[in-house]
C-alpha cells in the first residue's frame, strides 16, 4: 500500500466523492435517457429510439452498484494517447462523463482499460499505480494498490504475480447455477485473449476452470463494443454444448450490456423436431462423419427424375406435347446450376415455363397446373425431415447415395424403419446435423453471423462443425475446449481435427490458459492423477487457490451407495452450499430413488435445469458446469461409459469451486484397469468409512419401538395391530409432508 494507515481514511474519502460524483452523473444520464423518445420525429423513429432507449438503460448498471473497481495512475506524459493533463483514470463497466462531458469512468473494454488488466510488474506499460476497490455497493470499505516502482525492488516475491484478494475473493463467492461476469478480475492473460484481433479463427484451449468460458463471453463483449461499425450483437452467435450449458451462462453477455447476442446449443441449430431417440455408437460414429455431407447430396440429386420420351400436357382441353430431349435439357441446366434445390427447382419452373409459352401454352401462371404436375414428377418438393425419413428407411436409395465412399455394412447401419407418420418420428441427436445440413441442401441457409463462438469444441462431429461453419462464411471465430475433456464419439487429439471442417479463410492461432481460477489445489491434485492415462500430452494447469477441505472419499457397500450420496448432498444443500451430483447412467436410477426417499428435490441437467439447491447432471452434461459441491458417484461406472472414460471422470472431478465427495463401491480413482480396490486409494488420502447411518441412532430408535409396541399390546387386540400400525404410517406421512406415502410397514 503507497497510503500510510493514518492516510487511508482520508484517501477513501477523497475517492468516495469522486464515486458519488461519478454515480450521480450515471443516474442522470439514465434519466436522460427517458426524455430520448419524445424527441422523435415520427412513430418509425420513436419506436427505434425506444427500443434503443430501452437497451442502454439495460447496459447502464443499477444505481447501487459500484461505478468503478479500479484505478490507474499513468506516469507523467505516458497515457495512451494523451499529452500527460489527466494522469488518473477510474475503471468501470461502463463510461461515465459529467454534463461538461468530462470522462469521471473509462468502459473497461477501452484500450485504457487494457492497461488496468495487462500491466505488470515486469511491464507496467506506462503506470505508476494500479489501484483495486473493495466496495460494499457504491460504497468504498477500502482499495488495495500495486506501486510499480516499489515492486522492482520485491519483484521475486511477487514473481508470476499471484491471485490478488478481489479474485480471490470473487472466486470463493457461492455459486448459483448462472455464470456471472468477470469485468472487475479479468486477469493479464485472459485480457489479451479478450481483445485479440476479430478476423481470426482463435482457439481458446486450456484446462478446466481456466476461464476459457469467461474468456470467450468477454471476448464477445469487447468485440461488439470495439467494432461497434461492422459488428452487431444479432451477428453473433454463441454455441454451447447442451441446454444446460446455454442456460448456465445466458445472463453474462446481457449483464454486460450486450443482450441480442444468439445464444444456442448445437442442437438448436437444427430444425425443430421431436428428438430423442437412442441410437448405437457405431451409427452415430458413422453419422457425424463429413461424408455423410456428400451422401446427402447425391441422395438428393438421385431424387431428381427422368422424363419421359415425349411429355403430354393438357391445357384447356387441348394437348401440348414437349420432347423429352428438351425437357431433359431443362433438368440438366438446373442440375448445373448452382444454389439450393428449392432454387433450382424454381428455375426449371421457370425453363418448363417458357418451353409451354413457346408452343403457344397459356401465359397466366393461374393455368400452368399440367407444368406444376410435371414439376413435382421431375424435381420434387422436398422437406429436411420427410426426405431423411425416406432415405433412412430405404436400403435401394442408400445403397445409391453411398457410391463406393460406404460399405455395405455401413448402409446397414443407417438403415432403420421410419416410423408411419412423419409426425411421429423421433429423432436421434446424430440426426440433428444431418437434417441441418438436409436443410441447408435445399433451402440454404436462412442466417448467417459474422462472428461464431464455440464452446466445449472438443467434442464436435465434423456434420456439426459442418453446421457451425456454413453459419459463418466470414471464418472469424472463437473455438474453446480442452483436448483432456475431449470425449464420446469424436474424442480428439489434436486441434487440427476440429479446425480443419471450419472456414479456412483467415489465420488460425491456438493460444492456452494456464491458471486454474475453479477447482481448489487438492481436488485438482487429485484429478490430474487421471491425466497421464486421459491426455499424456497435455500439461496440467496450475490451481490458484486451496479449497476447504481435501476431497471426501466414501467407499461403501453397493446397497448404501446412493443412500450416502444423497446424504452427502443433504448435507452440503443445508450448508447453503449449491450442489451437483455426477451420477453415471447405471446408478441413476438408484440415486433418484435415494433422493426421493431422502424428500429431497433435484434440478435435472438433462431438462436443462439447474435451479434447485442439488442438480442431478450426467457427466457428459457436467462438461462448462459448476457447483459449491460435487459429489461423483461410482468412478468406475464413469469411466465404463466411454472409451475415453478417464477423461469423462477428469471432466467430473474438476466441476467444483469448493468441496469434492467421492461416492462409491469400486476404486474411487481408478487410474489403471485393475480388481485390487483398497490398493488404488492413494495413500495420503482419507478415506471416509461407512456408518451404519449417519443420521440416526440405531439403540435410540430399537428403544423407540420397544416403548411403542408396549403401547400397542396392552390397548388393542393382536387381530388390530396391523391396522394400528398402518394407521401410525399414515399420520407421519402426513405429518412428514411426504408426497407419496411409503406405507412400509405392511407386510404383505
Ligand atoms: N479472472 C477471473 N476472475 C474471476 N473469476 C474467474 C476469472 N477467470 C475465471 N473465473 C471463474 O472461474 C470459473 C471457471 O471459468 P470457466 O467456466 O470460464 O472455465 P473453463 O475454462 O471454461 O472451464 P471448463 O473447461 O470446465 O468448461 C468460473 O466461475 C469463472 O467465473
Amino acid at each position: 500500500m503507497e497510503s500510510k494507515p493514518a492516510e487511508l481514511a482520508t484517501e477513501i474519502a477523497l475517492e468516495q466523492q469522486h464515486f458519488d460524483l461519478a454515480r450521480k452523473h450515471r443516474e442522470r444520464a439514465r434519466a436522460e435517457l427517458g426524455e430520448v423518445p419524445d424527441a422523435a420525429a415520427n412513430a418509425g423513429a420513436g419506436r427505434r429510439l425506444a427500443v434503443f432507449r430501452r437497451s442502454r438503460k439495460e447496459a447502464i448498471a443499477p444505481p447501487e452498484e459500484q461505478v468503478a473497481f479500479g484505478r490507474i495512475d499513468c506516469l507523467p506524459a505516458d497515457p495512451p494517447g494523451r499529452s500527460g493533463v489527466d494522469d488518473t483514470f477510474y475503471i468501470g463497466r461502463e463510461t461515465v462523463f459529467d454534463d461538461q462531458r468530462q470522462v469521471l469512468v473509462v468502459n473497461w473494454q477501452t484500450p485504457i482499460g487494457a492497461l488496468y488488466y495487462e500491466s505488470t510488474h515486469e511491464d507496467p506499460r506506462g503506470l505508476r499505480r494500479k489501484r483495486t476497490f473493495h466496495c460494499d455497493g457504491n460504497r468504498i470499505r477500502d482499495f488495495d494498490d500495486v506501486v510499480f516502482a516499489q515492486l522492482a525492488t520485491a519483484v521475486a516475491a511477487l514473481a508470476e504475480a499471484g491471485p490478488d484478494d478481489a479474485l480471490l475473493a470473487e472466486l470463493d463467492r457461492g455459486r448459483t447455477g448462472t455464470m456471472t461476469d468477470i469485468v472487475a478480475t479479468i486477469q493479464g492473460a485472459q485480457s489479451r485473449l479478450i481483445r485479440s484481433p476479430l478476423d481470426q479463427l482463435l482457439v481458446i484451449e486450456g484446462g478446466p476452470g481456466t476461464g476459457k468460458t469467461a474468456v470467450a463471453l468477454h471476448r464477445v463483449s469487447w468485440l461488439l463494443y470495439n467494432h461497434r461499425d461492422r459488428l452487431r450483437p444479432q451477428d453473433v452467435l454463441v454455441v454451447g454444448p447442451h441446454p444446460a450449458f446455454t442456460r448456465y451462462i445466458r445472463t453474462v453477455l446481457p449483464s454486460l450490456g450486450d443482450a441480442d447476442v444468439v445464444q444456442l446449443d448445437i442442437d438448436q441449430l437444427a430444425p425443430p423436431v421431436q428428438r430423442g431417440r437412442p441410437e448405437p455408437a457405431q451409427t452415430r460414429r458413422i453419422k457425424g462423419e463429413a461424408r455423410m455431407a456428400r451422401l446427402l447430396a447425391r441422395a438428393l440429386e438421385n431424387r431428381v427424375g427422368t422424363p419421359e420420351p415425349a411429355e403430354r400436357m393438357l391445357f384447356d382441353g387441348t394437348f401440348l406435347t414437349l420432347s423429352g430431349v428438351e425437357v431433359a435439357a431443362a433438368v440438366a441446366s438446373a442440375r448445373q446450376a448452382g444454389g439450393p434445390y428449392a432454387q433450382r427447382r424454381q428455375r426449371l419452373r421457370a425453363q418448363l415455363a417458357d418451353l409451354v409459352r413457346a408452343r403457344g401454352g397459356p401465359t397466366d401462371p393461374e393455368r400452368l397446373g399440367p407444368v406444376e404436375n410435371l414439376l413435382e414428377r421431375l424435381w420434387p418438393l422436398q422437406s429436411a425431415a420427410a426426405f431423411l425419413r425416406a432415405l433412412l428407411g430405404s436400403r435401394a436409395r442408400l445403397a445409391g447415395a453411398a457410391g463406393d465412399e460406404f460399405t455395405a455394412d455401413e448402409v446397414a447401419l443407417l438403415h432403420r424403419r421410419g416410423a408411419d407418420k412423419l409426425s411421429e418420428q423421433i429423432w436421434s441427436n446424430a440426426d440433428l446435423p444431418l437434417l441441418d445440413e438436409l436443410e441447408d441442401l435445399l433451402n440454404g441457409v436462412q442466417r448467417r453471423y459474422r462472428h461464431v463462438v464455440v464452446d466445449e469444441a472438443q467434442d464436435l462431429s465434423p456434420m456439426q462443425l459442418r453446421a457451425v461453419a456454413r453459419r459463418c462464411p466470414t471464418g472469424s471465430l472463437t473455438v474453446v475446449g480442452d483436448l483432456a475433456q475431449s470425449t464420446g464419439a469424436w474424442a480428439r487429439d489434436h486441434w487440427e481435427e476440429v479446425t480443419e471442417h471450419l472456414p479456412a479463410v483467415l489465420p488460425q492461432v491456438v493460444v492456452g490458459l494456464r491458471y486454474g481460477y475453479r477447482v481448489p489445489r487438492q481436488v485438482y491434485e487429485l484429478a490430474a492423477e487421471l491425466l497421464p492415462v486421459a491426455a499424456p500430452d497435455i500439461e496440467p494447469t496450475r490451481a490458484v487457490r486451496e479449497g476447504p477441505a481435501d476431497p471426501g472419499i466414501h467407499v461403501v457397500e453397493p446397497a448404501e451407495r446412493a443412500g450416502r450420496a444423497a446424504l452427502v448432498a443433504k448435507d452440503h444443500a443445508l450448508g447453503g452450499r449449491f450442489v451437483g451430483i455426477v451420477c453415471p447412467a447405471a446408478c441413476r436410477s438408484e440415486l433418484e430413488f435415494a433422493l426421493h426417499a431422502n424428500d429431497l428435490q433435484w434440478g435435472r441437467a438433462d431438462q436443462g435445469e439447474l435451479d434447485h439447491p442439488i442438480n442431478l447432471v450426467s457427466p457428459q452434461e457436467a462438461k462448462g458446469l459448476e457447483f459449491d459441491a460435487v459429489i461423483v458417484v461410482e468412478p468406475e461406472e464413469i469411466v465404463a461409459e466411454d472409451d475415453r472414460g478417464h477423461r469423462l471422470l477428469f471432466v467430473a472431478l474438476t466441476r467444483t469451486i469448493r468441496y469434492l465427495d467421492i461416492v462409491c463401491s469400486g476404486d474411487p480413482l481408478p487410474v489403471e484397469p485393475g480388481p485390487d480396490v483398497t490398493a488404488r486409494i492413494p495413500r495420503q488420502r482419507a478415506v471416509i468409512e461407512p456408518d451404519p447411518d449417519p443420521t440416526v441412532d440405531m439403540t435410540q430408535l430399537d428403544r423407540l419401538a420397544e416403548d411403542l409396541a408396549t403401547l400397542i399390546t396392552g390397548n388393542t387386540p393382536t387381530s388390530m395391530w396391523d391396522e394400528v400400525l398402518h394407521r401410525t404410517a399414515a399420520l407421519l406421512d402426513t405429518r412428514a409432508d411426504r408426497p407419496r406415502p411409503t406405507g412400509r410397514h405392511r407386510r404383505d
